[in-house]
């Protein structure tokens, strides 16, 4: 038989635990008193006392150390200094972030602790330097997360620890190898994802599931694209493996970076203390917008113009324009040094100047090295008249005023945002770099009405930043970072995916994403694709469909979208099993649902946890007037909830990537009419029907979409 063992804590009770879907009660094991300290949970908290003592020694160490025998030097001393206290930050012991969730017994070891590991969120060692915990993502915690009866990995006994409010209150066992212990769900892992939500988005290192971890740990030479259902942990699974390869390849990855790329900035609030409490530090967060802010953003495009400035297409339209002003040389170069004249004729120059342009080097390289190549032939003329001359000489030839005059005429100076400037406001301009490539019908739907004066004065759209990111790059190859984390992935057109791509050309990617979540005009449609553009073109696409967040109910309701807005997709799973987590409420009156909805926050709120009220664009004037009659304050996505102030009032299109306990979604038929056509209508739809964790509350005075219908 499987041990079970749950101690209620006698001082704090058992473990805080959803209302809707309670944790089954665990066995006590008769043989002895779990909780007194010679059972087994006192000796794991007495284990649980001498790791905090060990970490604070750690941090004493760390808050002791004299650097002054080390470096003499200031600035040396300064960012020695500095390290030293990223070290004794990230020894902190944070009282209600327990030190060790887990541990392993490993089989066929002598003596009692040989092959016992704790497992934790950070390595901690005693006096003598061996390790009372060790950090999640070292080798030896995987089968922490892969061991199972059918590969056990040597594991004896894996054994879960419960905590309540930082208090060591409950464990459980799993014993691997024994034929005669039967499979079980884990109770503490049920506790875990039913945990009412409230505040930011929290790490899952205690739960990681086998399937989420091969992607955690898949090794940062590869790109991994990651398809999966709403709720699936994909933002999560991303973020870990961040901390994962942080690990794993520390100095590699702290020289050349990484960054998680989020669709707007309110997720990337949600998200961004999961990092910090992995014990992260400098991962770089931005918009895909805020990547390739060279211009102000400050007018909009129509749809079919966005998606054509999106097309992949618009790379090889831009290639020819930024090449547009190489012009074969007219006459020959003549270099006047001292008394001599040297001469290189036009053909040789032309020469030069088409072996550039073949070579396939940046616009703005191959203009630094144009000079030297073209004094190199000066050179050769010195070398046969009998002169040895050196590089010295070469330097010389190339800055003077023949040579760069050259240069100027035959490759001028090409400023990225000016380029694309004249490409959408001069029509034969963009009928030589679009010829062949986008038809007349195209090429005028691209071109301004009215030409902007300069680049200050342009109403430059967010796809015309991105041409003019792919404009800086053509002219200076973008640097590349080590690792690249594109989350809400479906929603990219080909020429952002492509300015996300050269943000880690050198570097590997992990992208995340569902194509049913799509809602932008240029949303893809395969992954295949998507990486294509990306530049990992046949990179490894794996399926999430275990939904940790939304509840049977919610999903199957959601799920009646899918074969209108992503028929190929298969409905997702849930781990939650909640009934009457879902209420369809028709208002009272048949003019406006205000009144219902705000009636339906107020009871959402009598529940444990976050309630996020998710409402049509347009009407959320209305709602926060309506609330705020009502006397309930309410806070904007990206505000962190808190016990105190836990409603968020939500514009549908700012719902995705983000989850509340509670949802309240308002007029359906409003969300989907919010959007430029029915099917993207339906898909922002589906996204705000995914984001409860505990229950939905849908209030409609329209009819609802028929396409919500039962089947
Ligand atoms: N293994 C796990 N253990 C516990 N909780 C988990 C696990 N995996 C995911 N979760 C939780 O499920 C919720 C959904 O996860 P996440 O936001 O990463 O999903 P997603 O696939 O990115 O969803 P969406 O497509 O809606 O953005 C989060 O609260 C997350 O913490």
């Amino acid at each position: 038989m499987p041990t079970h063992v749950h101690a209620p804590d006698p001082v704090s009770g058992p473990a805080p635990r959803s209302p809707h879907a309670p944790v089954p009660d665990p066995v006590h094991d008769p043989a002895s008193d779990p909780a007194s300290d010679d059972g087994p949970l006192g000796r794991e908290r007495a284990h649980l006392a001498a790791s905090r003592a060990a970490l604070r020694a750690m941090r004493a160490d760390a808050e002791a150390l004299d650097i002054s025998d080390v470096t003499a030097n200031w600035v040396n001393a300064a960012a020695l200094r500095h390290q030293i206290e990223l070290r004794i930050a990230a020894l902190a012991d944070l009282a209600h972030t327990p030190l060790f969730f887990g541990r392993l017994d490993y089989d066929g070891t002598a003596g009692e602790n040989a092959g016992r590991f704790y497992i934790g969120r950070r390595h901690v060692h005693d006096a003598a330097g061996e390790p009372m915990v060790i950090d999640w993502r070292a080798p030896v915690s995987q089968p922490f997360y892969r061991a199972s009866r059918a590969d056990p990995m040597d594991v004896a006994l894996r054994r879960r620890f419960g905590y309540t409010g930082g208090r060591l209150t409950a464990y459980e066992d799993e014993r691997l190898t024994d034929p005669a212990a039967a499979d079980t769900s884990s109770a503490l892992l049920r506790a875990e994802i039913e945990r009412p939500r409230v505040g930011p988005m929290r790490d899952i290192v205690a739960t990681i599931q086998p399937e989420q971890d091969e992607i955690v740990r898949a090794g940062i030479g590869g790109t991994v694209c990651v398809q999966g259902a709403p709720g699936t942990g994909k933002t999560a699974v991303g973020l870990h493996r961040v901390a994962y390869l942080l690990y794993a390849h520390r100095e590699r990855l702290a020289r050349s970076g990484v960054l998680v790329v989020g669709p707007n900035r309110s997720f990337l609030q949600y998200i961004e203390q999961v990092l910090p409490a992995l014990g992260e530090v400098g991962v770089a967060q931005a918009t895909v917008e805020e990547l390739v802010a060279h211009v102000e953003v400050r007018g909009e495009d129509s749809p079919a113009v966005a998606r054509l400035k999106g097309d992949a297409r618009m790379a090889e339209v831009l290639r020819r324009a930024v090449r547009d002003g190489i012009t074969a040389p007219t006459e020959g170069l003549v270099v006047v040094r001292g008394s001599r004249r040297w001469r290189v004729p036009v053909h040789e120059l032309e020469e030069i100047v088409t072996g550039t342009a073949a070579r396939d080097v940046r616009y703005g390289a191959a203009r630094e090295a144009l000079p030297q190549r073209i004094a190199h032939a000066v050179l050769v003329r010195m070398e046969a008249a009998g002169e040895a001359p050196d590089d010295r000489v070469q330097d010389a030839v190339a800055r003077t005023k023949a040579v760069k005059d050259l240069v100027k005429a035959v490759w001028p100076p090409v400023d990225p945002a000016r380029t694309v400037l004249r490409l959408l406001s001069d029509p034969a301009f963009l009928a030589r770099a679009a010829d062949g490539i986008l038809d007349a019908d195209e090429q005028r739907l691209l071109l301004w009405e009215r030409p902007p004066r300069g680049v200050r004065g342009a109403r430059w759209s967010p796809a015309d930043a991105v041409l003019i990111d792919e404009a800086h790059d053509l002219v200076q190859r973008t640097p590349s970072l080590g690792h690249v984390v594109l989350d809400e992935a479906q929603d990219l057109s080909p020429m952002q995916y492509r300015a996300v791509g050269r943000r880690c050309s050198t570097g590997s990617a992990t992208v995340l994403g569902d194509l049913a979540q799509g809602t932008t005009p240029w949303a893809t449609t395969t992954w295949e694709e998507a990486l294509a553009h990306l530049g990992k073109p046949g990179s490894r696409v794996e399926e999430l469909t275990r939904g940790f967040r939304v509840p049977r109910e919610v999903i199957a309701y959601a799920s009646r979208l899918l074969p209108h807005i992503a028929p190929g997709l298969a409905e997702a799973t849930s781990v939650r099993d909640s009934p009457g987590s879902l209420e369809v409420r028709a208002a009272s009156s048949p003019d406006s649902p205000t009144a219902d909805t705000v009636r339906a926050c107020l009871e959402a709120l009598e529940h444990e946890g976050s309630v996020g009220l998710i409402a049509a664009d347009a009407r959320i004037g209305e709602l926060g007037r309506a609330l705020a009659d009502a006397g309930v304050d309410c806070l904007a996505p990206g505000e962190e909830t808190s016990t105190e102030a836990r409603l968020t009032l939500v514009p549908a299109s700012l719902a995705k990537g983000l989850e509340y306990d509670w949802v309240v979604l308002d007029e359906p038929a409003a969300v989907v009419d919010g959007e430029p056509d029915g099917r993207t209508g339906l898909r922002r739809l589906y996204v705000a029907l995914t984001r409860a964790v505990s229950g939905l509350t849908v209030v409609h005075s329209a009819p609802l979409p028929e396409q919500l219908a039962a089947p």
